[in-house]
């Protein structure tokens, strides 16, 4: 008999949830995030969904695949062009100061206008809290010491000026306005950071699933810096030695995960810590499918 490619407890887990109803494009998501070949995890969801026995479906996959083996993040297409030195909006030129391949990164010189970043700051006040971040075993939001920071979200397209400013980024990102989650902001005080991250919902961790059943996995990050910081405060990329300054108005893209719903690892991320001054930032993520 030939060596069974996926181990039991995989094909365990995918009955399991195929009897609770999960999404068929999620679980394969969740398996090519654990390095699985998507083409490995498409065949053995398949064959379980058709009701094939556990053990004869192990021993069918294993004649049928080479292996469980890893596979790296494919780049594919950038969604947005890295051929131009600017995009076109509906309401505005707006330009691209760095772009990168792989990881996929980009910087842009004037996404909103000092006004337009004030106004935001202005909107936020009064409504801000401290910080959370996605619990790993449960997936609910707590305050947590990496993320010293205070914030707040506006619900997507909440009124004319947040519309405006869904409408204009989801233009830049090239995807579409309604897969993007309502913008959030952050506020940074001295000595305030955000530790390296990914922005994608860990496909190995339980409490992602309760993310990726909504709109699927992000995809893609826009974080638009309000202010000026006089020191400090970069968002750094650690793992390729990047670090992009804030500045009023300008934004940083970076993109992560792919048409199969691979993540790049690349794309580890952090807040560094503002040494002067303070730091106020808006960021957009968007998703694979419609989340709005
Ligand atoms: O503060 C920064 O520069 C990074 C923010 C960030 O990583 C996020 O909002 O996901
Ligand atoms: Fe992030």
């Amino acid at each position: 008999m030939q060596q069974i490619a996926l181990p039991q407890e995989w094909l365990n887990w995918i009955k399991e949830n195929i009897s609770r109803g999960c999404d068929i494009n999620m679980l394969t998501n969740i398996m090519v995030g654990k390095g699985y070949a998507p083409s490995l995890a498409i065949q053995a969801i398949t064959m379980i969904k058709e009701g094939k026995d556990v053990t004869s479906v192990s021993n069918n996959i294993a004649g049928a695949m080479m292996g469980g083996e890893r596979v790296d993040y494919t780049y594919e297409t950038p969604r947005v062009p890295l051929n131009t030195n600017y995009i076109d909006t509906s309401d505005k030129r707006v330009y691209i100061g760095m772009k990168m391949e792989k990881p996929t990164i980009m910087t842009f010189d004037n996404l909103m206008s000092p006004e337009e970043c004030d106004e935001l700051v202005k909107r936020s006040s009064g409504r801000m809290q401290q910080s959370r971040v996605v619990d790993d075993a449960t997936g609910k939001e707590s305050l947590h010491k990496d993320r010293t920071s205070e914030g707040t979200f506006f619900k997507f397209m909440e009124d004319d000026f947040i519309a405006m400013l869904d409408r204009r980024i989801a233009e830049v990102m090239h995807w579409p306005a309604e897969n993007g989650e309502g913008i959030q902001i952050l506020h940074y005080r001295p000595g305030g950071e955000y530790k390296a991250h990914f922005d994608y919902f860990p496909y190995d961790v339980a409490g992602s699933q309760r993310h990726l059943a909504t709109g699927g996995q992000r995809v893609s990050t826009l974080v638009m810096y309000l202010n000026d910081v006089e020191q400090g405060g970069e968002t750094t990329f650690p793992d390729i030695g990047v670090s992009v300054v804030p500045k009023k108005g300008s934004a940083v893209y970076f993109e992560y995960c792919n048409s199969k719903g691979q993540v790049d690892k690349l794309t580890l991320h952090a807040g560094n810590p503002v040494v002067k001054g303070e730091k106020w930032i808006c960021t957009k993520w968007m998703r694979q499918n419609k989340y709005n």
